[in-house]
């Protein structure tokens, strides 16, 4: 059986630690010759790297080879996956993404809104570079992008490689929604089978099959979820992840024909939206108190001691959402599955009421050749309104950033649903050019 050689890029990332975890509990599945862990800032790099050599020693001593670097001209060389996982300019700057935002009335949210304008801004110019630099040392691996924005960059990515084939643009939230439908079911994810359409963050379930007999779950669910129902899994503790998953009712409500992706409150609801907000403290301060913290700990505590085996850090067969997905369509292009996952893609007609070249969000079958989207057909008229105005931002905002064009950037952001006033866009534009000086490219 071939044993692959990953990459992971963002190697620092709060979710390296958990995902290595999962990559060691699928050896068999999915066995591994080699690990790149990747970032630009060699403190992460460095502690997640020493906890990944520790981790290997005790669980995956059949690894042959672990490398962590700063140095793109190392990580890249013939490498079968790699994981693209940045965050460019950091937590700090999504707080500032969050803040500005919110300080003109705006949804301030990592990637909705004027946040996500600005985060595109950022992430757009890295992820180009990093690619390229994997084209140049492994033409032929997989690059699975699950960096955010995710819609802005893959907009980015198919007009800078248009014919790239091998590099997926993939979200995590479709996935953890349909956890929760399963759990609801008393059934297993692996059971139900999604068919789904939008932009990503920007879509609708419009049913849930069961695999086995084909009945469609749907109204069932729509039952359920008319009220709010708790759903605690490790990675949703926090409050704010509860009052997502229980707005999903209020939406439910209003709008009963699909079920919606949670992010779709920040578009139907964005006054209430940015009532519920603290403007001085978001998720971004949130996530830096909360799992950043605990995480970056942890890998200090292991890499004080040696060891993880015998300690409270032995790690679990239960990982997060975000590490399963990953692995999982990995393992479906590595042997050819067929499974089907919502991906980020050309429409080419899928939805045949709507521009080929715009960047959905459907379900694909993934084997060995790549994705392949189910068909869709055509979507309602309320449904298209809302996907081709934020399709249009979402390209204003790559013209932006790729001609370095202030008036693109501007058009975005009144595009935008949750920003809209223009005078309110020219404020939040020019704070947000200052904020991202270091990152942006100078808007003319
Ligand atoms: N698509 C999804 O559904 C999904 C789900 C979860 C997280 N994400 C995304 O994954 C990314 C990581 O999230 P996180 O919370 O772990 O962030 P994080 O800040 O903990 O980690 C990101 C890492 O990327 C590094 N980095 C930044 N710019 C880089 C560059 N140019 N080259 C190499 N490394 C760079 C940072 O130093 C950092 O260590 C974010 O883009 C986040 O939005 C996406
Ligand atoms: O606010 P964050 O940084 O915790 O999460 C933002 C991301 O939320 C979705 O993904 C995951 C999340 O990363 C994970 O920690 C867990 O909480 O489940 C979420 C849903 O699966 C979203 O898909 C990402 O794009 C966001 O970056
Ligand atoms: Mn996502």
């Amino acid at each position: 059986m071939k044993r692959f050689t990953i990459c992971i890029i963002g190697g620092g990332s709060r979710y390296t630690a958990d995902m290595l975890a999962m990559l060691t509990n699928h050896k068999e599945e999915f066995p591994l010759k080699k690990v790149v862990l990747y970032d630009n800032e060699e403190m992460r790099q460095e502690k997640v790297g020493k906890y990944a050599e520790i981790l290997f020693k005790e669980y995956y001593p059949e690894i042959e080879e672990i490398v962590y670097t700063t140095n793109s001209d190392e990580a890249f060389i013939d490498i079968d996956f790699a994981l693209m996982q940045i965050r460019a300019g950091r937590l700090k700057m999504r707080e500032q993404d969050e803040k500005i935002s919110l300080k003109y009335g705006c949804v301030g949210q990592e990637t909705c809104g004027a946040g996500g304008f600005a985060y595109g801004m950022r992430s757009v110019p890295a992820i180009i570079e990093i690619v390229k630099q994997i084209r140049k040392y492994s033409p032929n691996a997989w690059i699975l992008n699950y960096s955010n924005p995710a819609a802005i960059v893959a907009e980015a990515t198919k007009r800078v490689f248009p014919n790239d084939h091998k590099l997926i643009n993939i979200c995590d939230m479709p996935i953890a929604i349909m956890d929760m439908y399963a759990d609801a079911l008393n059934k297993n994810r692996k059971d139900l089978e999604p068919r789904y359409f939008g932009l990503n963050h920007f879509g609708w379930f419009t049913n849930i099959l069961d695999k086995k007999t084909g009945e469609d779950l749907l109204p069932l669910l729509r039952e359920k979820f008319l009220n709010p129902t708790d759903h605690k899994d490790e990675q949703h503790f926090d409050a704010s992840w509860q009052v997502t998953f229980n707005f999903m009712s209020q939406i439910i409500n209003d709008y009963p024909e699909y079920l919606p992706n949670t992010y779709l409150q920040y578009y139907l609801y964005p006054d209430k939206m940015v009532k519920k907000s603290n403007p001085n403290y978001t998720r971004a301060n949130e996530v830096m108190d909360g799992s950043e913290k605990k995480i970056y700990q942890m890998l200090d505590e292991v890499i004080s001691i040696g060891k993880i085996k015998g300690t409270k850090y032995e790690i679990s067969s239960a990982n997060g959402v975000h590490a399963c997905y990953i692995v999982e369509l990995a393992t479906a292009l590595a042997y050819n599955k067929n499974d089907i996952f919502l991906i980020i893609t050309k429409n080419n007609g899928t939805i045949s009421n709507l521009d080929s070249n715009m960047m959905i969000e459907v379900p694909c079958r993934v084997g060995a050749n790549g994705i392949e989207a189910l068909s869709i057909g055509e979507i309602p008229t309320f449904y298209k309104g809302l996907l081709e105005n934020q399709y249009a931002y979402e390209k204003l905002t790559v013209d932006a950033v790729l001609n370095g064009s202030y008036q693109s950037a501007l058009q975005a952001l009144v595009l935008n649903r949750t920003v809209i006033n223009t005078n309110i866009a020219k404020q939040l534009l020019n704070e947000l050019i200052e904020a991202n000086k270091e990152y942006w490219p100078t808007l003319k």
